[in-house]
Formats: C-alpha cells, sequence, structure tokens
C-alpha cells in the first residue's frame, strides 16, 4: 500500500503507464540516495574529520574519477588541485575503487621520501613483477616477504633488490663506473653515425644527397638508445643472435600502459607477444655459457650471479633484467626526442649550443665531462625539458597511520606525488611554468633540487647521470657532426600524448613524428 502510494506519487500526469510510474519512482529514488550519499560523504564526513585530506568529489561510487584519470591523468589532478584552491594541501582521489592521496607540496613530498618506515614503494615493484609474469617465489627472493616489507625500513635485512640498486649506483654514478658505460654507448654512436651506417644499416633512412639524409627523429632516437644500451648491457652474444630485439622491446613499450592498466590477456595479445619474444631471447641468453658473456658493463655480470645466488630461474632473471632494460630504452628516447625538438625549434638556442659544445670535441674524441658540466646553456636546456616533460609520480604505500603537514595519511592508502603537478608550482620555478624557458635553470641552477623527473628519496632514479650524460652527449655529438634541420621547415612542434601512462617521460602524438635532414658538416 504504502509503495503503491508512493509510486503514483511521482509527478507524471495522466499519461504515466504503471511500468513507467515505478521506473521513474526508481530512478527518483536512486537520484535521492546519490545526492543524500553525495552530500554525506564530500560535505559532512570532511566537516567532521578535518584532519584527514579532503576528497575530489565524484558521482558514481567505486569509478570515481577512473575515466578522467585514463583520458589525462595530469588534467584531473590539475583540475582537483585547482577546485581545492590551489592550496597544495594533501587531497585525495577515487579510481576504480582504489584512493590515492595526492601530495605535491615540496615540504609534505620531502617529509614522505624521508619517512621510509611509514610508506613503503617495493608493493608496487611487487605488483608489476607479478602482472609480468614473475613467479610469486621469485619475486620474495628479490624483495623478501610482504610482512616483513610493512614491518618498515629499519627492521629489515638487505634484500636482493636493494643490492641492486647498489649494483646501479656503482654502475651509474660519477666516480664509480660512469665513465665505463657512458664509453659504451658513445662507442655504438661512434660506429653507427655515418650517412653509410644510416642508409644501409637502418630502415628509417632516405638518402637524399652524398652527403644528407632524412630521418624520423623519434624513430632514430629509439633505434639508437635502445640498441646502444642493449649491446652495453648484453654484448654480442644477444646481438649476434636476436639483431632486431630492440625493435621488439619498443613494440612492447608502445603497448606497456596494457600492463599499467591491467589490461586482460584477450585484450592484449599484441602487447603480450612482443613482452614474450623478449622474455625469450633474454631467458636464452642467460642460458648461454657465461664464458662467451664477458663483453658486458659489470652490473649485468654482477647482478646475475646476485640472482643466482638467490635460487632465480633463467626465466625470473630474463624477466627482472627486462624491466631494467625497458626503464632505460622508455625514458632516454623520449628525454632524447624532446631535448632535440626544443634546440630544433628554437635556432638561437641551437646555435648557443653548437658553439657551447665545440671545444668538447677538439681532441678529436668526445669530452663527455667538458658537455655534462662545462656546456650551461646546453645543461639548462635539459633541465628544462625534464621539467617539461616528466609526467609520472612516485608512488608510495602507507604501512601506518602518520601525519604530514597538519594531514593525516591513513595506513593501507596510497600515496601519488605526480611530477607534473610539482614542476607547475610557481612559487618554486617562477612565471610562465607551462612554457619551456631555456634559461630557467642557467639563472637558478638551484631548481634542480626541485626538478622531480627522475623521483626521489629511496628510489630516486639511479641510472640519472648516465641519462643525462648519454643523451647530453648524443646529441652534441649530432649535432657536431652533422648541419640537423627541420625538413620539410615548417612542421608543428611535437603535440604530448597525455592518454598514455608513461613510467617517466612523456609520449608524444605519434602521428608528429618529426621530419630532419642530417647534413654532414663541412671540415
Ligand atoms: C631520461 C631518462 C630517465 C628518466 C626520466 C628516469 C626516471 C625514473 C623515475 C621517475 C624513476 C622512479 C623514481 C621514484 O619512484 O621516485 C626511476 C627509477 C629507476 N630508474 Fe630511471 N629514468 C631514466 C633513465 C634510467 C636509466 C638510463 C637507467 C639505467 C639502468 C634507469 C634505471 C632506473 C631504475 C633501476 C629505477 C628503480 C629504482 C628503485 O626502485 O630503486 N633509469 N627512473
Amino acid at each position: 500500500m504504502f509503495f503503491e502510494a508512493l509510486v503514483n506519487s511521482v509527478p507524471l500526469g495522466e499519461a504515466g503507464s504503471p511500468g513507467i510510474r515505478v521506473a521513474a519512482f526508481i530512478f527518483a529514488l536512486l537520484g535521492s540516495a546519490l545526492l543524500i550519499w553525495r552530500f554525506l560523504k564530500f560535505t559532512v564526513l570532511p566537516a567532521m574529520r578535518p584532519n584527514l585530506p579532503k576528497e575530489y568529489p565524484y558521482w558514481i561510487p567505486v569509478i570515481g574519477h577512473l575515466r578522467g584519470f585514463v583520458k589525462n591523468s595530469q588534467g584531473l589532478l590539475t583540475q582537483a588541485r585547482l577546485y581545492f584552491g590551489n592550496t597544495r594541501e594533501p587531497f585525495s582521489v577515487t579510481m576504480g575503487g582504489q584512493t590515492f592521496y595526492i601530495v605535491s607540496r615540496p615540504d609534505d613530498v620531502k617529509a614522505i621520501f624521508r619517512n621510509t618506515t611509514s610508506f613503503t614503494f617495493e608493493i608496487f615493484a611487487r605488483e608489476i613483477l607479478h602482472d609480468l609474469g614473475c613467479t610469486p617465489g621469485s619475486i620474495i627472493s628479490m624483495y623478501g616477504t610482504m610482512e616483513d616489507e610493512l614491518k618498515g625500513d629499519k627492521n629489515r635485512e638487505k634484500t636482493t633488490a636493494r643490492r641492486a640498486r647498489e649494483f646501479h649506483i656503482h654502475q651509474m654514478f660519477p666516480g664509480n663506473l660512469l665513465n665505463d658505460i657512458g664509453a659504451d654507448f658513445a662507442h655504438y654512436y661512434e660506429k653507427t653515425m655515418s650517412i653509410e651506417h644510416l642508409v644501409t644499416g637502418t630502415k628509417y633512412a632516405t638518402q637524399i644527397a652524398p652527403d644528407a639524409v632524412n630521418v624520423s627523429l623519434f624513430t632514430f632516437f629509439s633505434e639508437i638508445f635502445t640498441n646502444a644500451a642493449q649491446d652495453a648491457y648484453f654484448g654480442q652474444v644477444l646481438r649476434k643472435k636476436y639483431p632486431h630485439m630492440a625493435w621488439t622491446l619498443l613494440e612492447f613499450d608502445d603497448l606497456a600502459w596494457q600492463v599499467l592498466f591491467k589490461y586482460p590477456s584477450f585484450l592484449s595479445r599484441k602487447m603480450l607477444n612482443a613482452r614474450d619474444r623478449v622474455f625469450d631471447a633474454l631467458e636464452d641468453y642467460f642460458a648461454s655459457p657465461e664464458g662467451a658473456r664477458t663483453d658486458t658493463v659489470w652490473f649485468t655480470r654482477a647482478l646475475e650471479k646476485e640472482m643466482r645466488d638467490a635460487g632465480l630461474t633463467n626465466r625470473d632473471i630474463a624477466i627482472m633484467v627486462m624491466t631494467i632494460y625497458w626503464g632505460v630504452a622508455t625514458n632516454t628516447r623520449k628525454a632524447g626526442f624532446w631535448l632535440m625538438s626544443y634546440l630544433l625549434f628554437n635556432d638561437e638556442l641551437k646555435a648557443v649550443i653548437c658553439n657551447e659544445i665545440a671545444p668538447a670535441f677538439k681532441s678529436g674524441e668526445v669530452d663527455q665531462e667538458y658537455i655534462v658540466n662545462d656546456c650551461p646553456r646546453f645543461r639548462g636546456a635539459w633541465d628544462e625539458t625534464l621539467r617539461m616533460t616528466a609526467f609520472s609520480s612516485s608512488v608510495r604505500y602507507i604501512t601506518r597511520d602518520t601525519v604530514v603537514g597538519n594531514k593525516l595519511l591513513q595506513k593501507g592508502y596510497r600515496i601519488m606525488m605526480p611530477y607534473r603537478q610539482m614542476h607547475l608550482n610557481e612559487s618554486v620555478f617562477g612565471d610562465r611554468v607551462e612554457e619551456f624557458a631555456s634559461e630557467r635553470f642557467v639563472k637558478n641552477p638551484e631548481m634542480r633540487r626541485a626538478n622531480m623527473a627522475f623521483g626521489g628519496g629511496a628510489t630516486m632514479c639511479p641510472g640519472r647521470h648516465l641519462a643525462t650524460q648519454t643523451i647530453m652527449v648524443f646529441v652534441a655529438m649530432l649535432l657536431h657532426k652533422f648541419d640537423v634541420t627541420l625538413d620539410p621547415p615548417n612542421q608543428p612542434f611535437p603535440q604530448v600524448d597525455e592518454s598514455i601512462p608513461v613510467l617517466g617521460i612523456i609520449d608524444m602524438k605519434r602521428t608528429h613524428d618529426i621530419q630532419l635532414k642530417l647534413k654532414v658538416r663541412g671540415e
């Protein structure tokens, strides 16, 4: 009776049939419930618990802001930051049932990086390795048990993963073995930087004169950096058996967002196929006699021994090592692409840098340290490129309730510290933060400390010195050897593709690759 009276109270006039009336009633009921839920969740509860980060409101429970995040994550986070008055206090965003605290105020970020007991990272590495196909046993061999991780840093033994980080630092820091690996990369560049090699050894260069070729910038840089890294890390055994593996890795990298979004296998066959071909090749490589694999950087052999001692199989070693090969290739090619693009679209800056780097080539061999340390305008352009193109986030899992700033971050939640949001902070980087300003860091090199492109704290990229050196050296060698120009000259500046999640540097819209002319400079 009561239900019938309520249904009949829905104002549909004479035309409403009983079916329509019931549907309209349910609709009105759900709508009211939604409004009440929204009012309680985003107005009443925050007022009752002002010490918790406020939540960015949404309409569909559980799904939250998933769609907006997938479409354009930084756009969504900027909207949310402005919604809360740009105070940069921690706030939270729910996406697909998972709530993240978003933190971008420099002091809060520092506090989170410092506190390795309340905030851990490795759960994310475990998840990605699991999604890539590593066995649970091998993940525990690398990272220890989850229970140990939740105890926090001070109470843990050093795991194989921690040892791997130390090995990276030993291989890639100035004063350690950086010069060795830097020399390997430069050697690869010298070997391949000729008209003859570009025309006969690659598929993407077209000869237009005896001393000139056309190339597509992104394809060119992808191939160079990935192969240089491959030869340095795995030597000639892999090169001879799998000469085109770099392309397979890049095929995977282009679709790797499907791993990050946990796509079901029936929707990601192409990505899985490329991934498995890389795993197979590396497994085969690690199964081949060690004596034949000595022409690699120290790191590969040291890590292999460590992982064997921890009981990993060749397949597991292949998967772990593939993540390193992937990490090197994906960010290096994109960062190099953006740096070169900024120079190509600014003739004055390009000319200044060509003059600045010239002394590095006086002896006939490239002086890598000179390029990194004694060319301030070039270094400034690199730092600004990183600021402009770093679109990923440092992430942490909260192991115990902890106050950051004046907000309580609750156990079990995840934290996202998005670099783009931090790089758009005018109080840190000055005016016109949306624009590339090549002298921003030259005028104030201290700003580098706030440049988050390589992350921070215990997980800060151990490859940052190598990446800086090898990209700057390659671009310098290219500008020194060739007159590099846009061809045709009136191309638009490439656009970023914000719809694809990345592990560091943002991708560009693939329809916007830049066409170049490389013409050998006269002696
Ligand atoms: C421009 C190039 C590069 C960029 C922008 C970049 C960026 C990053 C970022 C953002 C992180 C995560 C930091 C965090 O969570 O706080 C990271 C981690 C890492 N990067 Fe890089 N990277 C680059 C090149 C390299 C290279 C050349 C290597 C060489 C092996 C490398 C190896 C690593 C490793 C091993 C980690 C994981 C560190 C850990 O969890 O302890 N990266 N990188």
